[in-house]
């Protein structure tokens, strides 16, 4: 099993690019299946471990996909089978995203319950409801959900209790084919979202509002492939932005788009760190000591939860008491235990985290609990005192292209290397025993 073993101490300088987002390309392949004509082609695809794990998804249906060179190519005319096992959803959650596009080009599909994860129960009820709305008949049983309908689906009038991401996708794909007018309110309006609807588009459907609480779809009776560049990856990007602003550095962050990071850059700015449009990025300084804030995870344009771990590695190296508020999953916190192995002064309070900083941050062996954390836990190795050596890297693979590499490459002391190869140099990590990491995060 590989590990990251980061030293710390050193200020990040440099020009890093930022990937296409993992939570656009994802819903955007799982779309391509609904070209009954013609291939996709998408640009700017990062190689994840996820986007190979939904492209195995595609092929196991029969599509024909091919990625090299950031670039996927996928050819889904011809007929495909209606299933995605639970192999692969237990891999990704994301998997459940070929529900929609499945049932309005086939009128069936059977994929795996995702079942919940590290980070919350994250049930699909809504995903369930907008498809029973269309018409669809839905029986879940023996660890499956199969959907099914006769003839089209309707289209229907949807109202989400709540903007879930994944549920408004899903619901857009299958309205995309749908007869008739589909409106979803309460819609999420994540630029991820925006950029699904986008393809769509190229792809012959209706669809107007993606951004904003109301979308409205026109079905059409078919779509075709189309070529598409999918949008940087905001995640990465606010990921960069706290490793500059931990380590006092000067980073430019190319393909960083201001517009998608509002919040962050907000966020970061209260706490004392310089953020500058510059040409074709963003530059992130961080000059002076930086301040405690409070941060309370929202649905976009709020502060997003896929950036909480991630800054409160940067709450921890601030002067004053921080207070982080998780509202999106009710259970993302399991990084805390182990920033605390590092002698973080952190206390959780029911769904927030109180930071006394700064902590005197010491190196450890830390588990990776859930990408991000995965990638907090690396940020915070940056900075302190010692040797810190990161495990449960498949976590962080999901989600980030070579991002050791591309610390490296700013001036970081870090390396990623196989057990085996540690204890070869004569440094044995410290083997805990025992690995409670799930597979999913
Ligand atoms: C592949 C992808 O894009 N993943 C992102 C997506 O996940 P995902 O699409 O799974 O997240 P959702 O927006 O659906 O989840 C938000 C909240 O809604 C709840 N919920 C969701 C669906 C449902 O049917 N019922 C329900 O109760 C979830 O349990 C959670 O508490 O958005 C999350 C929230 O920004 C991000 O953290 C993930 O990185
Ligand atoms: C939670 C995340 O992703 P997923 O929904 O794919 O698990 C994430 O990207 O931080």
């Amino acid at each position: 099993m590989d590990k990251i073993i980061v030293r710390g101490g050193r200020q990040l300088n440099g020009t890093v690019k930022v990937e296409g987002a993992k939570n656009a390309v994802l819903p955007i392949i799982a779309a391509s299946i609904l070209a009954s004509e013609g291939k996709s082609v998408l640009t700017d695809v990062p190689e994840l471990a996820d986007v190979y794990t939904i492209n195995e998804v595609l092929r196991n249906m029969d599509a024909e996909v091919e990625f090299a060179d950031n670039t996927c190519v996928i050819d889904a005319s011809g007929q495909l089978k209606t299933e995605a096992p639970f192999e692969y959803v237990r891999k990704m959650r994301a998997s459940v995203l070929v529900l929609g596009p499945l049932l309005a080009r086939y009128g069936h599909a059977n994929v795996a319950m995702p079942g919940g994860c590290a980070i919350g129960t994250r049930p699909i009820d809504l995903h369930l409801k907008g498809f029973e709305a269309m018409g669809a008949k839905v029986h879940v049983g023996n660890g499956f959900v199969e959907l099914e309908s006769e003839g089209r689906l309707k289209g229907a009038k949807i109202y989400l209790d709540v903007p879930s991401v994944g549920a408004t996708e899903n619901i857009l794909m299958a309205a995309a084919l749908a007869e008739g007018q589909t409106v979803m309110e309460n819609c999420a309006k994540e630029p991820e979202i925006v950029d699904l609807a986008n393809f769509l588009n190229k792809m012959g459907a209706k669809v107007v509002g993606a951004g904003t609480e109301t979308i409205r779809i026109d079905g059409v009776e078919k779509l075709h492939g189309a070529e598409h560049a999918i949008i940087p990856d905001r995640i990465e990007a606010g990921t960069f932005m706290v490793a500059a602003a931990i380590t006092g550095g000067n980073i430019f962050i190319e393909n960083a788009i201001a517009e998608h990071s509002r919040s962050v850059i907000s966020k970061l700015e209260e706490m004392n760190v310089k953020v500058q449009n510059e040409n074709g990025g963003l530059r992130i300084t961080a000059p002076e000591p930086l301040k405690a804030v409070d941060i309370k995870t929202l649905p976009h344009p709020g502060f997003p939860t896929d950036m909480q771990s991630q800054m409160m590695a940067l709450m921890l190296c601030s002067k004053g008491t921080s207070v982080i508020t998780e509202t999106v999953f009710e259970n993302r916190f399991m990084h805390v235990e182990e920033f605390r192995r590092m002698n973080a002064k952190t206390r959780i309070e029911g769904r927030s985290v109180i930071i006394e900083g700064p902590s005197d941050l010491q190196g450890a062996e830390v588990a990776a609990t859930d990408l991000r954390a995965a990638a907090a836990l690396i940020l915070a190795g940056l900075v302190a005192d010692g040797v810190t050596r990161v495990t449960e890297l498949k976590h962080l693979d999901r989600g980030y292209v070579d991002f050791a590499g591309k610390l490296a490459s700013l001036g970081a002391d870090i390396e990623r290397i196989s057990e085996n190869e540690e204890e070869v140099e004569g440094k044995p990590g410290i083997d805990v025993g025992f690995n409670i990491a799930p597979e999913l995060s």
